[in-house]
């Protein structure tokens, strides 16, 4: 099927969270799989020093009375057609924030439905989070042309109706009172990013308002779980990080801690317990909860703590003070660094994530494939990639807990603590979350299956889409 990802982020080039690194990851897998899939991305100024852009647009357009150009280039260290929507409003160089971000997504939203309509025509366009929630209302009007919608954040919802009434387009049959809203009612398939977090939108403690319209669509909304790049973020040929390993020698992998201490300015120490957090700095990740626990931890123990993250103004101060009362044993970051934060995967004990809501998590992986065990709060995708570590049966993957309480993060931040004076066993937890699959294959069979769905197709036979051998993780080759 011709396939069109339409998205403001994608990794390597433009990422700020997880939504890049799916859209960086899922076509990849889809085109093994046999689809045309491509990718719609704006033309931010930063994208040149990245990679290779012709001069010369291929196709030209105009939208919401601007003019602008589409240049084709390919997504870097892939096969992916990518598609850059240039205009003047994404030459600064950042991707979110500015007074212009609801009017420049939606006119990027724009430039994609007109490119869809006159130059390179998709049987499905996929679209993900707010900044694309008007396409599926445009390409209403095309019934070649079906669309999936992605939320992986449903708590940014872009502009509201009356506003876009100012700005562009909204048919009479438009009933959204903002962009994820309606995107949500005129997109032929919404899914989210786990199955846990596709239940938890249909209530009101998750559904940010628009719970009463997600229960209603409940027979075209699905959860579908993310993966991550296992070719990219692989511990054994990693050359971001000092020392590559595999489950089989693990024993390696205190190079990386001593080398991250080194490079944090922690005091050296390979027997102290190493706590890791990669976050972006908002009240999603649980910061509050952090912040009102973590000064009674560090007193209370000798762990080390390690913070990269960027965001709020309020949790990057409190964090950075926080830091300056413990030197040597605590260290935070306040930057967007995709090879530190690898090196933190690789080099921490355990990975901190006590979100307040998690659609899915794309962090808690990643710490399982590099050996740092997960601290999380059971909540969204959170639940559904990280098992409770049961140390009389050998079982589990994390520490977890339930409620968004302090002392419940508290307690089992203290257990995990205690857990890692335990090395034979706490080895064994490692290794059984650094051989969890977590590769876009079985998510890739997930969306196919709901893209042949909305064509009346039936499902993909098992056989016939075999795993591609370098998705499977094999230890003795290092590949995954
Ligand atoms: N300062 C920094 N430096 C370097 N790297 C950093 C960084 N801060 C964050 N990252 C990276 O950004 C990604 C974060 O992804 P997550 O999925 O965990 O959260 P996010 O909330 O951004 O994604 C949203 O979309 C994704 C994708 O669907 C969902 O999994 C998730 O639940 C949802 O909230 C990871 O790859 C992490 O390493």
């Amino acid at each position: 099927m011709r396939i069109l990802f339409v998205a403001a982020e994608a990794a390597p080039i433009a990422k700020v969270g997880g939504m890049g690194d799916v859209v960086g990851a899922l076509p990849k897998v889809l085109r093994q799989m046999g689809h045309d899939v491509r990718i719609f991305l704006p033309y931010y100024g930063f994208l040149p020093d990245k990679m290779e852009i012709p001069s010369e647009p291929i196709w030209k357009g105009y939208a919401m009375f601007q003019d602008f150009a589409v240049y084709e280039s390919v997504l870097p260290g892939t096969d992916v057609p990518l598609y850059l929507f240039g205009h003047p409003a994404f030459t600064p160089r950042r991707i979110y924030g500015g007074e212009d971000e609801d009017w420049r997504f939606t006119l990027f939203s724009n430039g994609a439905a007109e490119f869809c309509w006159n130059y390179w025509k998709p049987e499905i366009v996929h679209c993900h989070d707010w900044h694309t929630g008007m396409l599926p209302v445009w390409l209403n009007q095309s019934p070649d042309i079906t669309t999936v919608f992605t939320i992986h954040n449903l708590a940014y919802q872009g502009p509201w109706r009356w506003y876009l009434e100012k700005i562009t387009w909204c048919p009479w049959y438009m009933q959204g009172h903002n962009t994820m809203a309606a995107a949500v009612q005129f997109a032929d398939r919404v899914n989210t990013v786990s199955p846990t977090y596709a239940e938890q939108i249909k209530t009101p403690a998750y559904g940010e308002q628009i719970e009463g319209l997600l229960s209603f669509i409940g027979g075209k909304l699905s959860g579908i779980i993310n993966g991550i790049d296992t070719e990219v973020y692989n511990p054994a040929n990693d050359k971001y990080i000092t020392q590559t390993f595999t489950t089989d020698t693990l024993d390696k992998r205190k190079a990386n801690k001593i080398a991250l201490q080194e490079e944090m300015g922690l005091e050296v120490n390979s027997g102290a317990f190493l706590i890791g957090m990669v976050s972006r700095l908002v009240e999603q990740k649980g910061l509050d909860l952090v912040l009102q626990i973590l000064d009674r931890f560090m007193a209370y123990t000798d762990a080390q703590f390690v913070l990269l993250g960027t965001g709020d103004r309020y949790y990057e101060t409190q964090m950075w003070q926080l830091a300056s009362r413990y030197p040597g044993r605590m260290a935070t970051y306040l930057l967007y660094n995709d090879a530190l934060s690898r090196r933190i995967y690789a080099g921490t004990d355990a990975f901190l994530m006590p979100s307040r809501f998690e659609p899915c998590g794309i962090s808690q992986m990643m710490a399982l494939r590099y050996g740092s065990v997960p601290i999380v709060r059971r909540t969204g995708g959170l639940v559904d990639t990280v098992t409770h570590y049961d140390p009389v049966n050998n079982a589990g993957t994390g520490y977890c807990f339930d409620r968004y309480e302090p002392l419940d993060l508290f307690t089992c931040m203290i257990r995990a603590w205690e857990g890692f004076r335990f090395k034979p066993q706490w080895q064994e937890l490692q290794k059984r979350g650094m051989s969890q699959n977590f590769s876009w294959y079985e998510s890739a069979k997930q969306y196919d299956n709901l893209y042949r769905s909305m064509y009346g197709l039936p499902p993909q036979e098992e056989e016939e889409t075999a795993p591609a051998p370098e998705l499977i993780l094999t230890e003795a080759n290092g590949k995954s």
